[in-house]
């Protein structure tokens, strides 16, 4: 009996994982950070409103997860044949379709429902444009027309900022767009790196990505030069006052790095830069909207400690 019960149990939970793996959790917990900083920068310090934070977060996380398991589920044939994408939940055949389309239909409308009854409608409109413009425009496609697939669809990744913002004021701020430009410029250097990489991978199933169809010393250069853009855009929170001394500094290091592995990843010969290059990516992502919030909370810290 006790074994039956642990078979169960064993079954119960790896389903459960197959359903969280679905939802790309890294990836979307990326994009909900981003979100916060959107609201948290929207308010004085500390008066971010608690419908805008919890709902706000929880819907975005819910509609981001819904279109990363349609993103897989319109993917399911060519990830299968993939090496980095085969061990998949509907590739594996763990998940079945229809059991993906009521899951990703049931948190997608959730998370809708949450933004649109418990935030505000502007936020939901453009939440589910963000999940149309990924799930859909971006996977169906983009993906498979176009080496530019990514810069433009990256606009769907990049919303994450503005609908934070837009769940505070309830409106579209030029501030929030320039949080969207960031990740917007970031988005390119961050996914070609990997996809120099998976090249092979991706000739093979025919997905169109830049180092595909336009080899890896083009996409080594198209990335250098993103990531000067990338530099250039990532100063201007705190040329247009919207940070203060503390993110430029932090912004600079992380700058730097940036640079550095961007640089490497054009003339080095070694193997290993895109990988790392890649892993850079997040870090840096995470590095600038974490300074972002720091550097706002700073003043409240200051009144606190005098
Ligand atoms: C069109 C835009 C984007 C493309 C094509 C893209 C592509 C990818 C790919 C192919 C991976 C590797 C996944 C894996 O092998 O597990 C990845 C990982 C990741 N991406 Fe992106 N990405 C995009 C935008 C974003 C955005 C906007 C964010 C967050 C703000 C983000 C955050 C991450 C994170 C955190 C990972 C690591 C996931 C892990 O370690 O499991 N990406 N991305
Ligand atoms: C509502 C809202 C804000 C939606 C957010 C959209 C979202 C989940 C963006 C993530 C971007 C991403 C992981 C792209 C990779 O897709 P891919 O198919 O190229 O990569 P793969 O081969 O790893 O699946």
């Amino acid at each position: 009996m006790a074994e039956f019960v642990d078979a169960v149990e064993a079954r119960v939970s790896a389903t459960w994982r197959d359903y969280y793996e679905l939802t790309k959790p890294k990836v979307v917990a990326l994009l909900v950070f981003t979100a916060i900083v959107g609201m948290v920068l929207a308010a004085p310090p500390a008066q971010v409103p608690w419908n805008a934070l919890i709902f706000g977060s929880i819907g975005i996380a819910l509609a981001s997860a819904a279109a990363a398991a349609i993103n897989q589920m319109v993917d399911r044939q060519v990830d299968a044949r993939m090496a980095r994408t085969s061990g998949r939940p509907l590739p594996q055949g763990v998940i079945d379709t229809p059991h993906a389309v009521v899951f990703a239909g049931g948190i997608g409308l959730l998370g809708l429902g949450m933004l649109w009854w418990l935030v505000n409608p502007l936020t939901a409109w453009l939440t589910f444009l963000s999940l149309i413009g990924y799930a859909f425009i971006y996977t169906l496609y983009l993906k498979r027309a176009t080496p530019q697939n990514i810069v433009i669809g990256g606009a769907a990744g990049a919303a994450p900022p503005v609908l934070g913002w837009t769940a505070v004021t309830n409106s579209i701020d030029p501030h929030a767009l320039l949080l969207f430009l960031i990740i917007f410029v970031w988005t390119p250097p961050h996914f070609w790196a990997l996809a120099i990489h998976r090249r092979e991978e991706y000739a093979e199933v025919n997905i169109p990505m830049l180092p595909v169809t336009h080899g890896v010393v083009f996409t080594q250069v198209q990335i250098l030069l993103y990531t000067v853009l990338l530099v250039a855009v990532s100063l201007l929170p705190f040329a247009l006052q919207m940070a203060g001394m503390m993110y430029l500094v932090g912004v600079m290091a992380l700058n730097a790095g940036f640079l550095y592995y961007a640089i490497k990843l054009r003339w080095s010969a070694d193997a290993s830069i895109p990988m790392k290059a890649f892993g850079y990516s997040i870090t840096y992502l995470m590095g600038v909207f974490g300074l972002l919030l720091l550097d706002h909370y700073l003043p409240l810290v200051q009144l606190l400690w005098s």
